[in-house]
């Protein structure tokens, strides 16, 4: 199996000492990864956290890269301005967006196995005309030339040890929410999850919940109607289809222990009512995890940490975790 490819992330946030730091504490459950990004500013941010400069193998090109344990390789996409922990500088989206870029490349020409990507600020990218809401869009753009037999997503899975959730709109505002809520899309949405999680979980009948949208999913459409008009429709087809879906449910009620034990995954009809819960429940350990695109690609739970940068605080379990999703991931696609 080729190595991971680790895609550097706003060069002022948490993502540069979280990789230094797995990279100088890597053990034998530490799935092999490269770099892509600065080396400079992986050094720095080795010395800020008080470890000993690692060894790096920094190469131009993802055919140079060569992963042996001792030195860590670097895809190099220099920084256009040195950077300051917790002062984003727009100078370097350029090279933000680069080392995403060069992270698909190098998955898509075989030389890495998966791509982690380590969190951006989305409006610093913006002053750079990133015209997407976030990574899960731009790799949806940068893979839609590449065959995929399956439903196409992207879809948002956020994946924690009690609960995984996924989402059926992603960055949407909410007042727009339910003017996007198709059958169709929510159907869609089911068809990826229900894929995702045979293909890249190994869960043979995968049991989903969904989400009502309104209070009491609408208790019997006195208070909104989308439960009866959308989404159990879509329920209903997606039954029709051989999936394990229920009708919508109380948001409220399911995600008590009780209630995670009743499925695989839960749908969520919108980015907070799914990440609030799993950010509750596994801030330290959950993945986020890109569903229905052609290429693997996890990443870290939270975001840049912009507060905290620079001062060694930031805890590096919820990379670790995206590093070993994203492993085991790539492996069960290699071996299907
Ligand atoms: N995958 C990605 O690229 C993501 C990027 N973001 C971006 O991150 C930026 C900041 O977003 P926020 O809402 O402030 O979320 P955040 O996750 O960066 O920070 C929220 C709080 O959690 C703490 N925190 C985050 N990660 C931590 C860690 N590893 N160890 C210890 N404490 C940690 C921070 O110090 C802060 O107090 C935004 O620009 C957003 O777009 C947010 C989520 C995911
Ligand atoms: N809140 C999670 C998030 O916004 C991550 O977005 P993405 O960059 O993974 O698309």
């Amino acid at each position: 199996m080729k190595p991971l490819a680790v895609s550097m992330g706003d060069p002022a946030g948490i993502g540069l000492e979280l990789a230094a730091r797995v990279w100088a504490e890597r053990d034998g459950d530490t799935p092999p990864f490269f770099f892509v990004g600065d080396a400079d500013a992986l050094e720095r941010a080795s010395t800020r956290l008080g470890l000993a400069t690692p060894a790096l193998n920094v190469v131009d090109s993802a055919d140079k890269i060569a992963v042996d344990g001792e030195q860590l390789s670097i895809l190099s996409v220099p920084l256009a301005m040195e950077e300051t922990p917790g002062a984003p500088d727009p100078v370097n989206a350029d090279a933000t967006i680069a080392a995403i870029e060069k992270g698909v490349a190098a998955v898509r020409a075989g030389a890495a196995s998966a791509l982690v990507t380590l969190p951006i600020a989305k409006a610093v990218l913006h002053t750079a005309d990133f015209g997407f809401p976030g990574h899960t869009e731009f790799l949806d753009h940068l893979t839609q030339d590449m065959p995929w037999q399956q439903a196409r997503g992207p879809v948002m899975m956020l994946a924690g040890p009690s609960l995984k959730v996924a989402l059926a709109t992603i960055h949407t505002p909410l007042a727009l929410v339910s003017k996007q809520l198709t059958r169709e899309r929510i159907a869609h949405v089911g068809r990826i999850v229900g894929e995702a999680l045979r293909r890249d979980f190994g869960i043979e009948a995968p049991r989903i919940a969904l989400c009502g949208l309104n209070p009491h999913a609408g208790e019997e459409g006195n208070i909104g109607r989308e439960e009866i008009e959308v989404i159990d429709p879509a329920a209903r087809s997606l039954r029709g289809e051989g999936w394990q879906v229920a009708d919508a449910r109380s948001a409220d009620a399911l995600f008590h222990d009780e209630a995670r034990k009743t499925y695989d995954a839960v749908i969520a009809l919108y980015h907070d009512q799914g990440l609030i819960p799993i950010k509750t429940l596994h801030f330290w350990d959950a993945v986020n995890v890109t569903l229905g695109l052609p290429i693997v690609r996890t990443s870290p739970d939270h975001g840049t940490g912009f507060d905290i940068a620079g001062k060694g605080v930031a805890r590096a379990d919820s990379f670790r975790a995206a590093l070993k999703l994203a492993w085991e991931m790539a492996q069960r696609r290699a071996r299907a």
